[in-house]
């Protein structure tokens, strides 16, 4: 007895005497380490990367997207290699074809994307590949693509509206001070999204902080995983990570917060009965499949940010642009008054169809502020893209939405131009290829809640536009600066001023010259 605890108490010592070893040797050598795997990537010395390590293009360019914009413009392909990030960004339509639909096998998320956000979105849709994106797609499918799904979202978006959104921008109309519009449209966004996809109301939720609590965290946990792609090399995040310092530190903490959302989300769930309802969470619960609940927590937050930020940016972006450009302001409106006619609180599914100018602008808006502004896939075997591009594997392939809504060889020399016109023929809107305008993705991995965003996007923007007019805080010629992120987000968020829409505004603001 006594000569087994001795053992044991040797034992311990030699184990810890062997992780202090080890702890020590690695402190030592993982300077040496990262030097040498940094020093491959840094050493390119070719104009761009270079602009890119020393950040040279902060002195020209307010925003990243806008320098790879300039970039790309002025590339005879339309596509450039950033050697340093091994990462071949195309805005060139025939490129991004042959990546998401020709060669869709060999051009996965991966697993280097994967591991970037996958302390973030764990095994949700957004972050896999191969059965564990099949299982998803054919669930959200069923969900998503039901005849009737337009009809659905029209009934639950028009709730929010009449329920919290034009009361609550009634209050704001009577304010001096400034609203953000853009936290404004993620709280609706957030709202409808959760009723739609988990039969939820957000207001049902016994959260242990306010949901603006979780919002930040969601907002942070987002912005934070986009960052570490935007490192020299994975090992930098992976260290911190593993140290539990910096930014990962502060990640680990929102994705905590954003975990006890998910939780409760699917707690209610089960309280409810998942099994009578069919909402999309139900859908999943119900399935039948091997589904823990790790995995309902990953499905439950990619279809947050699938549908509380891209609707909220687009929705954003769209007010900023209208606001600067009273002619279009005027064209909606008229449009809406044709249609819709007077006094109508809220449009029917078959006005909102007919309004082609309305869904013009909103692919224009899209088209120069998409909300997801870039994506990766990743090159498993070699290969040679359509404008003789070489992409080797292992690398990582950039289709840019951002830069491509800014292309004269895609849109002509106004592309630069908020022009909703450019979308309809003899008043009707025309539909493009979508490879030119991949603003929802295009080929097998399209975006599934694509009718759903339009819908929403749409019956908002016109109930809200009826009543009441937008003003800018900002001036006019100021330029946006994004925050880096999985989706397009303003960094000052939208501060405006809402007034109730008077009958003679809009010809008063029209006669100024
Ligand atoms: C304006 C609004 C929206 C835009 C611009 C948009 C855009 C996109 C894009 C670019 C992707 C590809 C992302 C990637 O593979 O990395 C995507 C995928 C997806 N989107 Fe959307 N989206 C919008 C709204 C929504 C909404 C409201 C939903 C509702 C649930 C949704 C559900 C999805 C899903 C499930 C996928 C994954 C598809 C797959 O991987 O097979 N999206 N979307």
């Amino acid at each position: 007895m006594e000569f087994s605890y001795f053992s044991r108490f040797h034992e311990s010592w030699f184990c810890i005497f062997l992780w202090s070893s080890i702890l020590i040797l690695v402190i030592l050598f993982l300077p040496f380490f990262i030097f040498y795997s940094l020093r491959r990537r840094l050493s390119c010395n070719c104009e761009i990367c270079q602009a890119y390590v020393k950040s040279k293009w902060a002195d020209q360019f307010t925003n990243l997207c806008d320098w790879y914009t300039y970039i790309l413009q002025n590339s005879p392909s339309k596509t450039i290699h950033i050697h340093v990030l091994n990462n071949t960004i195309t805005a060139n339509p025939d490129n991004v074809e042959y990546i998401l639909r020709t060669r869709f096998d060999n051009f996965p998320k991966g697993k280097p994307f994967s591991s970037i956000l996958g302390d973030f979105l764990g095994r949700g849709i957004f972050n896999v590949d191969g059965d564990l994106w099949r299982f998803q797609k054919k669930m959200a499918s069923l969900e998503l693509g039901r005849v009737s799904v337009r009809a659905y979202a029209l009934e639950v978006v028009n709730k929010e509206i009449d329920s919290r959104l034009i009361t609550l921008l009634e209050l704001a109309s009577g304010w001096e001070d400034e609203l953000d519009l853009q936290t404004f449209f993620r709280q609706l966004s957030f709202d409808v999204i959760c009723r739609f996809l988990f039969g939820l109301d957000p207001g049902s939720l016994e959260l242990s902080l306010p949901l603006s609590k979780f919002a930040v965290a969601f907002d942070l946990a987002s912005k934070l995983s986009a960052e570490r792609a935007l490192e020299l090399s994975p090992i930098v995040w992976k260290i911190r990570r593993l140290l539990n310092i910096g930014s990962e530190k502060e990640l680990r903490q929102a994705i905590k917060i954003v975990n006890m959302l998910a939780q409760e989300v699917i707690r209610k769930k089960r309280d409810m009965g998942f099994l009578q309802q069919n909402d999309l969470l139900s859908r999943f619960m119900s399935s039948g499949a091997n589904i823990d609940e790790k995995f309902l927590r990953d499905i439950v937050i990619s279809f947050l940010l699938a549908g509380r930020d891209t609707v909220a940016s687009a929705l954003t972006s769209f007010f900023r642009l209208v606001a600067h450009h009273p002619e279009v302001e005027a064209s909606l409106l008229a449009e809406a008054d044709k249609i819709i006619g007077e006094n109508v609180e809220l449009a029917s599914y078959e006005q909102i169809r007919e309004l082609h100018y309305l869904h013009a602008a909103i692919y224009e808006s899209m088209r120069l502020y998409p909300p997801v502004q870039f994506d990766s896939k990743y090159c498993l075997q070699d290969d040679l893209l359509p404008d003789g591009s070489f992409v080797k594997s292992g690398t990582r392939v950039t289709y840019h939405p951002y830069a491509m809504g800014r292309m004269e060889e895609i849109w002509g020399s106004d592309c630069l131009k908020f022009k909703p016109e450019r979308w309809l023929k003899d008043g009707i809107f025309l539909q493009q290829d979508p490879f030119r305008y991949p603003v929802f993705q295009a080929g097998p991995r399209v975006c599934l809640g694509k009718e759903l965003a339009l819908v929403e996007l749409k019956i908002v923007a016109i109930s809200v536009l009826l009543k009441f007019h937008v003003k800018l805080a900002e001036s006019q010629d100021s330029v946006p600066r994004f925050s880096p992120g999985l989706t397009s987000t303003f960094q000052d968020g939208l501060q405006v001023l809402i007034r109730p829409r008077s009958t003679t505004y809009l010809t008063d603001q029209l006669k100024q010259p």
